[in-house]
C-alpha cells in the first residue's frame, strides 16, 4: 500500500509554473486562432490571479518568444536538425519559449530547459520530450553571439538581419526602402530592434476638457513632443484607469504619434477663431475613435462642426462612445458608411479631412507581438487601392483651399509617398510643407526629414528616432478658386 502511494507521488507530474503555462496557451492560440497576444494576455493574468513579479515573467515569456519568433526558428532547426515542417506544432512552441529563456533571458538553463520538457510532456506530446530535451539542451551549450554566428554564416544581408531582429525578410527590405528614400538607410538596424522593445504608454489629455500641465505636475514629469501628451511611466504596467481622468475619459491612452498627426490637421493656416467657427471638420476612417477624440476636442474648442465616419457597424458604435463625452448631438455627428462613397454620402463642402486609412499597420509592429508574422506583402497592393479611393474621396469632398491629412501607420513608401503621388496628379490637389507643419505643432526639436512630393512633401515619424508609432503624414490641399 505504502509503496503505491511513493510509486504514485514520484510519478505525479512535475509542476510548470503557472507564468510558463499562461504563456504557452497564449502562443497556442496565438498559432490555432489567430488570437492577439495583447487582447488574451491581460485576461488570464488577472483570472490566474498571479503576483505582479510572475504576472511579468509571464508577459515577457510570451511577447519576447513572439517578437523574436523567426530568430528562435531558426535556431531550433539548426539545433534539431529538421525543418520546423517536421516538428508538431504543440512542441514547437514549448521549445520556441525554451529558447527564449535560454537565449534571451538571463533563466538559469536548468529551469528553462526542465519547464519547457514538462510542458511538451502534459501539453503536447509525451512520445516527444527526449527530443525536445536534446533540442533545448543543445541550444543552451551555445551562447546567443554562437547561433547568430552560425546564421551569419548561411544567410546574407537583409536574409539574416530579418532572421536575427525576428522580422519577416520582406518587412525589412519595406523598412530599409523607406529610411533610405530619406537618406537614413543606416538607421535600419535601430528601427528593428525598436520593434523589439515594448513601447511606453502616452497618454492624451483632451484639450478644453483636461490639463497636461496638471496631470504633468500630478503623474508624469516628463516633457513631451505633443503638448496634450504625458508618457506615464508608472503605467508601462499598469492600468491608465488608475487616473481619475482617465474614468472621466478625458485622459486617454493614445500614441504621441497618431496626436501630432491630428494636431497637424487641425491647427494648419487656422486663421481667424470668426474663420475657425464656420469650419466643418470630418474624420473619414474614425474607428475606433482615438484621433476622432482629439480632432473633436479641438474643433470643440475651435468652435468648428465635427463629424465622424467608419465603414465597420461595431467600430462606428466604439467611435460614439469615444466622442460621447465631447461631441453633441452625436447621433447626427457618427456615420456609418464607405468612405469612398462620401461625396454621395455625406455632402460638404468639408474644411478638414483626416483620412487615417487601413493599412499594412508596419508602422505599429511593436504593439502587438505576433502582427509581424500575419502580414503578407501580397496584402499591400489590395491596402493601396483602398487608401487611393479614399483619399481621392476626400479631397473631392473638400471646399476650395480645404486640407486633407492623409495618415497611415506604416511608412511602407507603397502606401504612404506612392499614394499621395497619385492622388494628387488625379485631382491637381497642392501637396502641402506637411513636414513644416508638423513640426510647427510640437513642443521641442525634432528630426524629421521631408520627402519631396509634388509641389510639396510629406513626413514620416518613426519609432526608433522618435519613439512614436511610424506614422506618415501628407496634407493635401484643394486648389482655391480663382478669383
Ligand atoms: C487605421 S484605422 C483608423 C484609426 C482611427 N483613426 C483611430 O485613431 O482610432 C482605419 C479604419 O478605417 C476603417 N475603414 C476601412 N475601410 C473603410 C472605408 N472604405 N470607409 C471608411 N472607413 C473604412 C477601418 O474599419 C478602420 O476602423
Amino acid at each position: 500500500m505504502s509503496q503505491h502511494r511513493d510509486r504514485s507521488r514520484s510519478s505525479a507530474p512535475a509542476q510548470v509554473s503557472p507564468s510558463r503555462t499562461i504563456a504557452y496557451e497564449v502562443l497556442r492560440q496565438v498559432a490555432e486562432s489567430d488570437a492577439y497576444a495583447n487582447l488574451l494576455l491581460p485576461g488570464k493574468l488577472a483570472a490566474a490571479q498571479l503576483s505582479a513579479q510572475d504576472a511579468a515573467l509571464a508577459t515577457e515569456l510570451c511577447y519576447g518568444t513572439l517578437r523574436l519568433l523567426g530568430r528562435y526558428d531558426a535556431i531550433i532547426e539548426l539545433a534539431a536538425r529538421r525543418p520546423l515542417t517536421e516538428i508538431n506544432p504543440k512542441v514547437l512552441d514549448a521549445l520556441r519559449l525554451g529558447a527564449h529563456q535560454l537565449l534571451g533571458m538571463r533563466i538559469a538553463s536548468h529551469a528553462a530547459v526542465h519547464e519547457s520538457v514538462e510542458l511538451v510532456r502534459q501539453h503536447a506530446n509525451p512520445a516527444a520530450v527526449g527530443f525536445a530535451n536534446g533540442v533545448l539542451r543543445t541550444i543552451g551549450r551555445t551562447p546567443l553571439e554562437g547561433w547568430l554566428e552560425r546564421l551569419e554564416e548561411l544567410l546574407n544581408g537583409d536574409d539574416y538581419l530579418a532572421v536575427t531582429s525576428g522580422h519577416p525578410a520582406w518587412i525589412v527590405r519595406a523598412f530599409r526602402t523607406a529610411l533610405a528614400a530619406e537618406g537614413r538607410d543606416d538607421e535600419l538596424e535601430a528601427l528593428l530592434n525598436a520593434d523589439n522593445d515594448a513601447p511606453t504608454v502616452d497618454l492624451v489629455a483632451l484639450p478644453s476638457f483636461a490639463s497636461a500641465e496638471e496631470i504633468a505636475a500630478e503623474y508624469a514629469p516628463e516633457v513631451n513632443l505633443s503638448p496634450y501628451a504625458r508618457t506615464a511611466l508608472d503605467l508601462v504596467r499598469g492600468d491608465p484607469h488608475e487616473f481619475p481622468e482617465a474614468r472621466e475619459g478625458v485622459l486617454r491612452v493614445q500614441d504621441e504619434g497618431s496626436q501630432l498627426v491630428a494636431l497637424a490637421l487641425a491647427s494648419f493656416d487656422r486663421g481667424t477663431d470668426e474663420a475657425a467657427e464656420s469650419e466643418r471638420w470630418l474624420d473619414l476612417c474614425a474607428g475606433p475613435g482615438g484621433k476622432a477624440a482629439l480632432l473633436a476636442s479641438l474643433a470643440r474648442e475651435a468652435g468648428a462642426e465635427f463629424h465622424a465616419n467608419e465603414v465597420a457597424p461595431h467600430r462606428a458604435r466604439l467611435v460614439a462612445q469615444a466622442l460621447a463625452p465631447i461631441v453633441d448631438d452625436i447621433e447626427n455627428r457618427v456615420h456609418c458608411g464607405d468612405g469612398r462613397e462620401l461625396a454621395r454620402a455625406l455632402p460638404g463642402p468639408w474644411h478638414r479631412i483626416l483620412v487615417d486609412a487601413p493599412c499594412t499597420g508596419l508602422g505599429a509592429l511593436r504593439r502587438r507581438p505576433e502582427a509581424r508574422w500575419r502580414k503578407q506583402a501580397r496584402d499591400v497592393a489590395e491596402l493601396v487601392a483602398i487608401q487611393e479611393a479614399l483619399l481621392e474621396a476626400a479631397v473631392r469632398a473638400l471646399k476650395p483651399g480645404g486640407v486633407a491629412a492623409y495618415v497611415t501607420c506604416s511608412p511602407h513608401l507603397a502606401e504612404t509617398t506612392a499614394v499621395v503621388q497619385r492622388v494628387a496628379r488625379l485631382t491637381g490637389a497642392h501637396v502641402l510643407d506637411s513636414c513644416g507643419a508638423l513640426r510647427d505643432v510640437c513642443q521641442s526639436e525634432i528630426d524629421l526629414v521631408p520627402r519631396e512630393v509634388a509641389d510639396g512633401n510629406v513626413v514620416q515619424l518613426w519609432p526608433h528616432r522618435h519613439g512614436t508609432d511610424g506614422m506618415f503624414l501628407a496634407l493635401l490641399q484643394r486648389p482655391r478658386l480663382e478669383a
